[in-house]
């Protein structure tokens, strides 16, 4: 059973990034998404906010670190550690950022140490991937991160997820170790899942 969710999501996963890859307009989808997620984020008292830095064909996240970081609020993004967990880095200004692993901008090397962040300290986490489902089940790159991340997290904290609607499908296989996420945005709309408190 288990061989065979990873199977599934093997494939799923390469289906999925090649319709992402091919979507048109993704710049002003992103633009929607960002409003969409801009709008509802002043109901949601989270003081500090982790942040996908987009990369490849992610829906884009560059405007509303912007506005986070014009915000009170406190802005955290990941990065990749050795040993497939990721680090948190306290981000003021997208200056401290560099093209990292996997071409993604992550915090430069030698400011890490100085603002590392716990996971228990996210109140809310705003993430990327691959294809979700309706349930807040969400498939990503394959090699756990944010599902590790996700477990050390509060089960208080909020996790919201940003998708292009092409991502969404009707059932992701899951295991033992996938955590649901509570809230989807995309551009069409705000899914409550049932994972949400
Ligand atoms: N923008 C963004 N940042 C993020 C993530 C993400 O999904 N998006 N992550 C979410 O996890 C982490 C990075 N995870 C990644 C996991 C795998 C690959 C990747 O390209 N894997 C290749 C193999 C590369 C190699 O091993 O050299 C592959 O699967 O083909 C990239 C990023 C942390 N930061
Ligand atoms: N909380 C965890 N503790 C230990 N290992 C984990 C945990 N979560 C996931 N893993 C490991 O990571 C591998 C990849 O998991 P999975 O396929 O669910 O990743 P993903 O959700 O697609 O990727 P990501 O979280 O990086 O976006 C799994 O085979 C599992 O062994």
């Amino acid at each position: 059973m288990a061989q065979d969710a990873l199977q599934q999501k093997k494939t799923l996963r390469q289906s999925f990034l090649a319709a992402r890859n091919q979507l048109g307009d993704r710049s002003e989808r992103s633009v929607r998404i960002q409003a969409r997620i801009s709008n509802w984020l002043p109901q949601q008292s989270a003081a500090t906010l982790l942040c996908y830095v987009n990369a490849r064909c992610e829906v884009d996240t560059r405007s509303l670190l912007h506005q986070l970081l014009a915000d009170e609020r406190r802005v955290v993004v990941p990065y990749c550690l050795d040993d497939n967990h990721l680090g948190l880095f306290l981000l003021s200004n997208m200056s401290e950022l560099a093209t990292g692993r996997f071409g993604i901008l992550e915090p430069r090397h030698q400011l890490r140490d100085s603002k590392r962040i716990s996971p228990v300290e996210i109140d809310l986490a705003i993430l990327p991937g691959v294809a979700f489902d309706l349930h807040g089940n969400r498939l990503g790159y394959g090699k756990g991160y944010f599902d590790r991340l996700l477990s050390e997290m509060r089960p208080q904290a909020v996790t919201c997820a940003l998708a292009f609607e092409c991502q969404l499908t009707a059932q992701i296989p899951t295991e033992p170790h996938d955590l649901p996420i509570d809230y989807l945005v995309t551009e069409d709309r705000l899914i409550r899942s049932a994972a949400a408190n």
